[in-house]
């Protein structure tokens, strides 16, 4: 069963932020985007005080078929390989994780790999990845409804009050590239970017690669039609993730292109669960830009990050203290005794 997520909006809470962020010892307006971020984080948690509390970051893990198709500048074993690496704590996920204070969760969503009895590892694998969608569905219904479910019961079962995401997948930009392109319509060259580095010709290869499976599988519409076809297993698990912890009432940390594209299948299928977004950052990949664009989304930082593993969400962790800390401590006109404005 799919949550239901009710919208944030609040008219008397909304007034009540607002006077409390404009009486703080400060010229109206001046802490720019935090402020809009604490009244955000203010209607997410029903009150004028916010806790970022025990922020984990969930990172999915999982292969893809269509790596078949030559659409990846890395060999499908990175995946794997980059997972044994977040278990070691060699990645950079492991090290903005630890330097803001997160939890970090390594799922195997679908590796292709087995694993075997890693400490650490959280292990939900569906299949040992997906099916080549240039040929075939990418997954089955249930396959995908498996991997929503599995989501779901993580994010539940999940303590503290924000929940970061992320993933691994060699292969997983072009499942984000048809996603966009079937779910917005975009036209497939804003969608199709060079991933972990493909050259212009390895670009144009990729676009006629998505090209040719969404014509293929045109009778793909509806968004959980769509997810299971072109989707990967991290990406339905996220999306899985993200609807509980939006019906939680939790923190959202969005994080590049890959998770932007489960955020959207997620938003098709409840369009509130966006009230519950901070987006992060926009990424470098091509069409991360639009996409957030196509969401009504505004990142919080622009630095040319396109690693994913969360990456991104981690590094806006510090920005949702700052925001909760100064709605929280800060001192107003009257209570430090500061003079207001003359006109
Ligand atoms: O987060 C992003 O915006 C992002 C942009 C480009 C690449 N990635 C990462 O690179 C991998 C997918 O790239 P590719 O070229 O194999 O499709 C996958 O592991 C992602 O985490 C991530
Ligand atoms: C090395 C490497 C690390 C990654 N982390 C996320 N995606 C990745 C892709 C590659 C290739």
């Amino acid at each position: 069963m799919i949550p239901t997520i009710v919208p944030i909006a609040d008219a008397a809470l909304s007034q009540s932020l607002a006077d409390a962020i404009n009486n703080k010892t400060k010229p109206l307006g001046s802490l720019g985007r935090l402020e809009s971020l604490a009244a955000q984080l203010g209607l997410i948690q029903r009150s004028t005080k916010v806790s970022i509390d025990q922020p984990a970051i969930l990172v999915f893990a999982a292969d893809h078929g269509v790596v078949a198709e030559g659409i990846s500048a890395f060999p499908q074993d990175v995946t794997w390989q980059m997972v044994e690496n977040f278990l070691g704590n060699g990645a950079a996920i492991n090290v903005f994780a630890r330097q803001n204070g997160c939890a970090l969760h390594v799922v195997d969503a679908g590796v292709n790999h087995e694993f075997g009895d890693r400490a650490g590892l959280v292990h939900r694998k569906v299949a040992n990845g997906t099916r080549n969608f240039a040929i075939e569905p990418a997954m089955t219904a249930q396959e995908c409804a498996t991997a929503l479910e599995h989501g779901m019961a993580l994010a539940r079962d999940l303590p503290g009050t924000v929940v970061g995401f992320g993933e691994m997948g060699i292969g997983n930009t072009t499942s984000a590239a048809a996603l966009m392109h079937t779910l917005t319509g975009q036209p497939l060259a804003r969608c199709v970017g060079a991933g972990t580095g493909l050259t212009p010709d390895g670009i144009r290869h990729k676009a006629d690669v998505v090209a040719a499976s969404v014509a293929r599988h045109a009778h793909a519409v509806q968004p959980l039609e769509v997810l299971a076809t072109f989707g990967g297993f991290e990406i339905a698990m996220m999306a899985g993730a993200m609807l509980k912890a939006a019906e939680q009432r939790k923190v959202l940390l969005i994080d590049g292109f890959i998770v932007t594209s489960a955020l959207l299948v997620a938003a098709r299928l409840q369009p509130n669960i966006l009230d519950y977004c901070v987006f992060s950052h926009c990424s470098g990949e091509h069409g991360h830009a639009l996409l957030l664009e196509e969401l009504g989304a505004r990142p919080l930082l622009d630095l040319g990050l396109r690693l994913g593993e969360g990456t991104g969400s981690a590094l806006a962790v510090p920005l949702l203290h700052a925001a909760a800390n100064f709605l929280n401590e800060m001192a107003t006109f009257v209570s430090a005794q500061v003079s207001e404005r003359s006109a």
